[in-house]
């Protein structure tokens, strides 16, 4: 199955519970475009690459279509595909004025310097700069990209259309970024966790959590879930995992790893492989890395009662069904993620005002934003005794279909 096949799985699902027509099914499921281009780069030895960028706009019922770009190997036009689907849904269910989309080039980031990333960068946005911008496409970061990525692609839109930070989310805050960005996903991730858990009659302080990936997003929910006296006892990057019972010292470990570039071998700790740290016997597992890693052949060894889904698509649909038969709760993506959108759609409102919110209020919107969504979300799993993703898909979907018939095609 490709990840599009996954995606497309969750969708027909839910639009079945739905009664959905064949036909709205159809023009819901199908992108409005998919951009597959070429970017030569000449690296600093002079020599000529050529990698493959991808950008898919799936739907803009509901607005400009917004999602990340991400910077990866294993970027391929299947999986960027399942992430925009992903983005059109996850921007309905926590209500923001977007539709979705997804990019991508496929790339190993570490094999290049920061000179030819700022190269591929601009060469991307040569290429493709006349099918986004603020009212038609706003990317922003995933894996392999940051702050300075949107940096670059920023400087060389405005190149092509005049000065326009709205273009792209999720900027340094010294150059039109929004306060509170940067950890919007992981900050988000562990307040719907808390919810989540309160509503199981799980005390979250105390509880023990695994997290596979300690980038952006699974750096910033370890820092929170600490915050709030939750015990991290596991994490993992690509380089391998580490263990220890009474819990990790968090902000150390963000100190290491920023110092040594991984995690690995940092004091005090065991090390582990990434299928023992799924296995991690915890009360909450989160998966924080890549799509796809929780599938069939492990969801049995899976001991967590939680699974927060950080990254996207980490779950396939046949795992998804084991855990529904054991009764492992599973928090989807497209809600348990949509902290960093949400931040996203501050900054693009503060880029378009011309005006700077504080970090307060920026935490404060974001809360409000994904309490109310989760709120939304359990009512319709509990109501229609569905599972959460359903739910959320229902939600999500219905929000879309109603743009759609309303505007007309
Ligand atoms: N950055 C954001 O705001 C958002 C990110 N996400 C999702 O969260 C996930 C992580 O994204 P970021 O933290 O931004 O990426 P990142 O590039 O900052 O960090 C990725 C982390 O995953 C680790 N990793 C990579 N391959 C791995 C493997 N095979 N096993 C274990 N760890 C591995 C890396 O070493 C790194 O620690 C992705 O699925 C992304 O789509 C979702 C919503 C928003
Ligand atoms: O912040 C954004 O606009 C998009 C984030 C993203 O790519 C995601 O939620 O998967």
């Amino acid at each position: 199955m490709s990840s599009h096949d996954d995606a497309a799985r969750y969708f027909h699902h839910a639009a079945g519970i739905m009664g959905l027509s064949k036909n709205m099914q159809a023009l819901l499921l199908t992108p409005e475009r998919e951009m597959k281009v070429q970017i030569a780069l000449e690296r600093d030895n002079g020599e000529i690459s050529t990698f493959i960028g991808y950008r898919i706009q799936h739907n803009s019922a509901r607005g400009p279509m917004k999602g990340g770009l991400r910077y990866h190997h294993e970027v391929n036009e299947s999986e960027v595909l399942s992430l925009a689907t992903l983005m059109t849904w996850k921007t309905a269910v926590v209500n923001i004025p977007y539709g979705g989309a997804k990019g991508g080039i496929s790339v190993n980031v570490k094999d290049l310097t920061q000179g030819e990333k700022d190269r591929l960068t601009r060469k991307f946005v040569d290429v493709i700069h006349d099918m986004v911008g603020p009212d038609k496409d706003i990317p922003a970061p995933d894996m392999g990209t940051n702050a300075q990525v949107m940096a670059w692609f920023m400087n060389q839109y405005s190149k092509f259309h005049g000065y326009n930070p709205a273009c792209v989310t999720g900027k340094p805050v010294e150059l039109h970024g929004s306060e509170g960005r940067e950890e919007a996903t992981g900050r988000g991730v562990v307040s719907l966790t808390e919810r989540l858990l309160d509503k199981c009659k799980q005390n979250f302080q105390g509880s023990t959590f695994a997290i596979q990936g300690f980038g952006n997003v699974g750096s910033f929910a370890a820092r929170r879930i600490e915050e709030l006296g939750g015990k991290v006892v596991a994490v993992s990057d690509v380089s391998g995992g580490i263990w220890n019972p009474e819990g990790l010292d968090v902000m150390k470990l963000i100190d290491y790893a920023k110092d040594t570039g991984s995690i690995s071998n940092f004091p005090g700790t065991d090390p582990i492989d990434n299928d023992a740290l799924l296995a991690s016997e915890v009360d909450v597992l989160i998966p924080a890395a890549l799509g796809g890693v929780i599938t069939s052949d492990n969801a049995s060894t899976i001991r967590a009662k939680f699974i927060i889904e950080a990254a996207n698509a980490p779950v396939t649909p046949e795992a998804d069904e084991i855990f529904a038969h054991k009764g492992i709760i599973v928090l989807p993506d497209i809600l348990a993620n949509a902290g960093g959108v949400t931040v996203s759609y501050f900054e693009w409102v503060q880029n378009r005002q011309h005006f700077q919110w504080d970090v307060t209020r920026v935490r404060e919107e974001l809360h409000r934003i994904l309490s109310d969504s989760f709120d939304k979300v359990w009512q319709i799993a509990e109501e229609k005794k569905i599972s959460l993703r359903l739910a959320a898909y229902l939600l999500g979907i219905g929000r879309v279909g109603r743009a759609t018939v309303l505007g007309g095609i």
